[in-house]
């Protein structure tokens, strides 16, 4: 059995409760999020964060992005339209997070694309306990650095998502194809990931969590929309309407 197969077959998918429990706190606590991320996400993954519970707040001001994450919760950053500054901002954020225990999620958007990308993806990766929500594409790219890095949760999203850390192996076969038709979907998907990481300290756990409401959510707004317009509208409802009863029901138990 070679190492991958492994993976796979040791990787569990979470009970219905074990995400419901998840999404209460993020309920119950309303965690806020300071996302430095990218201009073409930053509306969707707001509005994701707050149909999920949570508090999103966007600064990306170099002075005053440390003051902002103090406070929060998780911290996401996510490079996808990085620029002089925001490439200033993220040591940082990163320093709030090690001084402070903040939990990071970092979404390497494009990193196989430049070698801006890939230096900032090094310069992060040095975070230990840092989680990183890619695509297959970007999550291939930054495989080396990602073996280096230490305490690692790796999240792959695609059809299946992948999730693994030193501790665990989670999928999630949740979601569909639409998702992948409107932009931001993923940089919001690291957004509540990073909601969950603010109130489960597992963040294999946290991230499973996050990701299988999602993926449900998608599978309801799917069934609603006319197509990619409307599935991002729905989306969001779906979200904001997630309960332990609609996980029950779609999860099978
Ligand atoms: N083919 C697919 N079927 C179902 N869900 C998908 C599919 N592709 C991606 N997703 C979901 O879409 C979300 C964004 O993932 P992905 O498309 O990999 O990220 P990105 O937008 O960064 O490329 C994740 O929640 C993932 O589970
Ligand atoms: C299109 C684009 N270009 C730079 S960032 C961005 C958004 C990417 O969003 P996602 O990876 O969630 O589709
Ligand atoms: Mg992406």
């Amino acid at each position: 059995m070679t190492s991958d197969t492994t993976e796979i077959a040791l990787a569990r998918t979470l009970q219905p409760q074990e995400v419901a429990s998840v999404l209460t706190r993020v309920a119950e606590i309303r965690p806020r999020v300071q996302c430095l991320t990218n201009t073409v996400a930053q509306n969707l993954t707001a509005n994701m964060l707050l149909a999920f519970g949570a508090i999103p707040s966007m600064a990306i001001h170099v002075d005053e992005v440390a003051a902002m994450a103090e406070g929060a919760g998780a911290i996401l950053i996510n490079i996808g339209t990085i620029n002089a500054e925001s490439e200033l901002a993220i040591p940082k954020l990163l320093e709030v997070a090690r001084d402070h225990g903040k939990p990071v999620v970092f979404d390497p958007v494009f990193v196989e694309l430049s070698p801006l990308r890939r230096h900032i993806a090094g310069q992060v990766l040095r975070l230990p306990d840092i989680l990183v929500r890619g695509n297959t594409t970007e999550m291939a790219a930054l495989s080396v650095d990602l073996e280096a890095a230490k305490g690692v949760t790796r999240v792959t999203t695609g059809k299946v998502d992948r999730i693994e850390n030193e501790s665990a192996s989670f999928s999630v076969a949740h979601g569909h194809p639409l998702m992948t038709r409107v932009t931001g979907i993923g940089c919001a998907a690291g957004a509540l990931i990073a909601a969950c990481c603010a109130v489960e300290a597992n963040k294999a756990v946290a991230a499973a969590a996050a990701l299988t409401a999602y993926g449900i959510a998608g599978e309801i707004a799917a069934e609603r929309c006319r197509g990619p317009g409307s599935f991002e509208v729905e989306l969001i409802d779906a979200v904001a309407a997630m309960d332990a009863a609609t996980l029950a029901a779609r999860m099978g138990t």
